[in-house]
């Protein structure tokens, strides 16, 4: 058993950040079935209304929180704050030794580490042991011109996940890792394909340093009310940002980036959604930032999974469903200009007749 679970010790926390599709959750998924003795609380934080990823993680025994409410606002500060105190409460007694946040892949993790220093409670109860992004090897060059979030997450980072190393070459890996350098001179690089990095050189290093960041973020330890850092509640009584809500199940996030779940209960004719899939992401890669589905397929007893990042798509049947489970297709794309009627269409086309 881990120091952490001896009665007053505080909680070790790692933040896991890192751009839509880097591959946070495959580390994730590495580290709950690792047999490394100890037991996580797992907190996830999804962009979009409709979570798909509490599906996508493995199942284990572990106690796994879903926060699905949108970007890294104030509300999901608000929300994570409620869910670790909730959590904490229950904690010491034999619950668990460690705490994993994934955040979204839109997330500036700043806010998300100063939650441990700004709140009270979580400073006593909680250290964060670390910041760690994992980055895409193919796509993360791209991300670093067009999104503000990709540069604080590497920035950010105290160890990075250099991530999907067998898609390029080694000359690339090395321009990529002079990037980073320069975005981040201190965090250690660790080459990794599908996040197989190993736990010790992650997990329990205590690499948050609390100083650098300070001279990174000047205000990261007193934000004024206003202010990116400042931690609102339920008292603040502040306007929502000016995030456009849309209808139901949409969802824009201001860079223009905005998610679209799509759900249907009726089987999937499993020919026609995987050409459809494969055309999309053909015709559409470019601005279809992530992609990840749950698909009920006619005559086949075992769910089918599956997973873009632009035009790379993955599919994969997995558990059967079980037979008390009611079945669905689900699927959720995050991307920029996506057309929801055409979405929709197409994908209600791929019902079994
Ligand atoms: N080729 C390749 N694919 C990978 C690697 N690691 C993960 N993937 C795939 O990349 C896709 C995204 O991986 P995830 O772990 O879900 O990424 P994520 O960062 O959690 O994604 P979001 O939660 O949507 O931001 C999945 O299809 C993975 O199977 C890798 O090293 N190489």
């Amino acid at each position: 058993m881990s120091d952490a679970a001896l009665p007053g010790a505080r909680i070790p926390v790692t933040v896991l950040t890192g751009y839509l599709g880097a591959g946070k959750t495959t580390l994730l998924n590495r580290i709950l079935s690792e047999d490394h003795g100890r037991r996580y609380a797992v907190i996830v934080n999804e962009f979009g209304e409709v979570g798909i990823d509490n599906d996508l993680i493995l199942n284990t025994d572990e106690e796994l929180f879903e926060m699905n409410n949108g970007c890294i606002c104030c509300t999901v500060r608000g929300d994570l704050i409620r869910t670790l105190h909730g959590l904490l409460g229950r904690a010491g007694q034999g619950g668990f030794d460690a705490i994993i946040v994934e955040t979204t892949g839109l997330a500036d993790p700043g806010p998300v580490a100063q939650t441990f220093f700004v709140d009270p409670f979580l400073q006593e109860r909680t250290v964060l042991d670390s910041v760690t992004t994992v980055v895409d090897a193919r796509h993360v060059m791209l991300r670093l011109d067009d999104s503000r979030e990709a540069v604080e997450q590497v920035a950010f980072a105290d160890q990075i996940v250099l991530n999907k190393t067998e898609l390029v070459n080694e000359d690339e890996l090395r321009r990529v890792e002079a990037r980073l350098r320069r975005l981040n001179p201190l965090a250690p690089i660790h080459r990794a394909q599908r996040s197989n990095v190993a736990l010790d050189k992650v997990l329990g290093r205590g690499g948050f340093d609390i100083e650098r960041i300070v001279t990174l973020e000047p205000d990261f330890l007193n934000p004024a009310h206003g202010e990116a850092g400042h931690v609102h509640d339920e008292h603040c009584g502040h306007d929502h940002h000016d995030h456009e809500h849309h209808e139901h199940h949409d969802h824009e996030h201001d860079s223009g980036i905005a998610s679209i779940s799509l759900t249907s209960r009726r089987p999937m004719d499993g020919t026609r959604i995987s050409l459809w899939l494969n055309g999309l992401v053909a015709s559409k890669g470019p601005d279809i930032l992530r992609a990840k589905g749950i698909i009920d397929v006619q005559g086949e007893e075992r769910r089918l999974v599956f997973q873009s990042v632009h035009m790379i798509l993955e599919g994969d049947l997995q558990r059967p469903w079980r037979p008390d489970e009611d079945r669905y297709s689900r699927l959720v794309f995050i991307g920029r200009n996506l057309n929801r009627e055409a979405l929709q269409a197409g994908f209600l086309g791929c019902e079994a007749t």
